[in-house]
């Protein structure tokens, strides 16, 4: 399913003031494509994302989904959010048939799809604890599977990570990869983290800090799976890691003053900062 976003333009307004978010987006994310969207804090990611999933409307623009305007959220996008969001009041594998469930799917099929997922996301001997018996990471896995199971042709994920540790996060980036590989799923996945990016996507889609500067579009065309430390690897995150320090920067210019540069005042980039020998 090919997703196409046309002059998307956003604005909140607050307190008789109007915050301009996003101005003339224009995007497309092909039928099967994975792309990952990176930017610094606040420039818009998570409204970029919520518009796709028709949480938010545009104020301007329109998004397409295989031709059709979205307005409104839709069985042909799943959502994966930062926290897990899952019912402490449910088991498991009625966790993961909530959606189903609201959807009409039948008892007999929420329950084979689930337990599909589940076993995708390795958790069948899970299925039937409660949510606060897992650990973060195995939350994590069942939102996914929740997503999963909704049969939907696009996954929107929005820094489904970003609260995990460094082990569970790197095993959860590999099954991500497995399942856009058996799948081939459309996905749009935002992180912060560059290597995350690199390590999953075809596209890598930077955001600017300011609405008045474009899009900057990397094509990621290594090989699969990547590894951290390959140096195909490691020399795109250092010429994404280029284009993101100037992004964040303006950021930090615009909340610090205008004379604050990154080299200057930074700690780390500061000779005259002796940190002493144990560092
Ligand atoms: N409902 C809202 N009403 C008013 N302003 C909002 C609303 N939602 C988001 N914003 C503002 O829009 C801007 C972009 O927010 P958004 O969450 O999309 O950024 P982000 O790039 O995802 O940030 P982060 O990386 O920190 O999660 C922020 O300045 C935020 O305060």
């Amino acid at each position: 399913m090919s997703l196409i976003m046309e002059g998307v333009c956003k604005k909140y307004r607050s307190a008789n003031k109007e915050f301009e978010i996003l101005r003339n987006v224009e995007l497309t994310v092909n039928d099967g494509e994975f792309v990952c969207i990176l930017g610094p804090s606040g420039c818009g990611k998570s409204t970029l994302l919520n518009i796709i999933a028709g949480f938010e409307k545009v104020t301007d623009g329109k998004v397409l989904l295989d031709g059709k305007e979205v307005n409104s959220p839709g069985p042909d996008r799943a959502v994966v959010f930062q926290e897990h969001a899952l019912f402490p009041w449910l088991k498991v594998i009625d966790n993961v048939e909530f959606g189903m469930k609201i959807e009409g799917v039948s008892k007999s099929e929420r329950r084979e799809r689930a337990l599909k997922y589940l076993d995708m996301m390795h958790l069948t001997n899970f299925k039937d604890c409660f949510v606060h018996e897992l650990s973060g990471g195995m939350k994590q896995r069942v939102a996914i599977a929740r997503a999963l199971c909704l049969d939907s042709n696009i996954l929107l994920m929005d820094e489904p990570f970003c609260s995990l540790d460094s082990q569970t996060r790197e095993l959860l980036q590999l099954e991500v990869q497995r399942i856009w590989w058996n799948t081939k799923k459309t996905i749009v996945f935002i992180t912060h983290s560059i290597e995350e990016a690199v390590l999953l996507a075809d596209r890598i889609i930077l955001m600017p800090s300011s609405i008045d500067s474009q899009m900057k579009e990397f094509k990621i065309q290594l090989a699969r799976p990547r590894q951290i430390g390959n140096v195909d690897v490691t020399y795109m995150v250092s010429k994404i890691m280029k284009e993101l320090k100037k992004e964040v920067e303006k950021v930090a210019k615009s909340e610090y003053d205008e004379g604050w540069n990154l080299e200057k005042d930074s700690i780390l980039y500061n000779d005259n900062n002796d940190m002493g020998i144990g560092l």
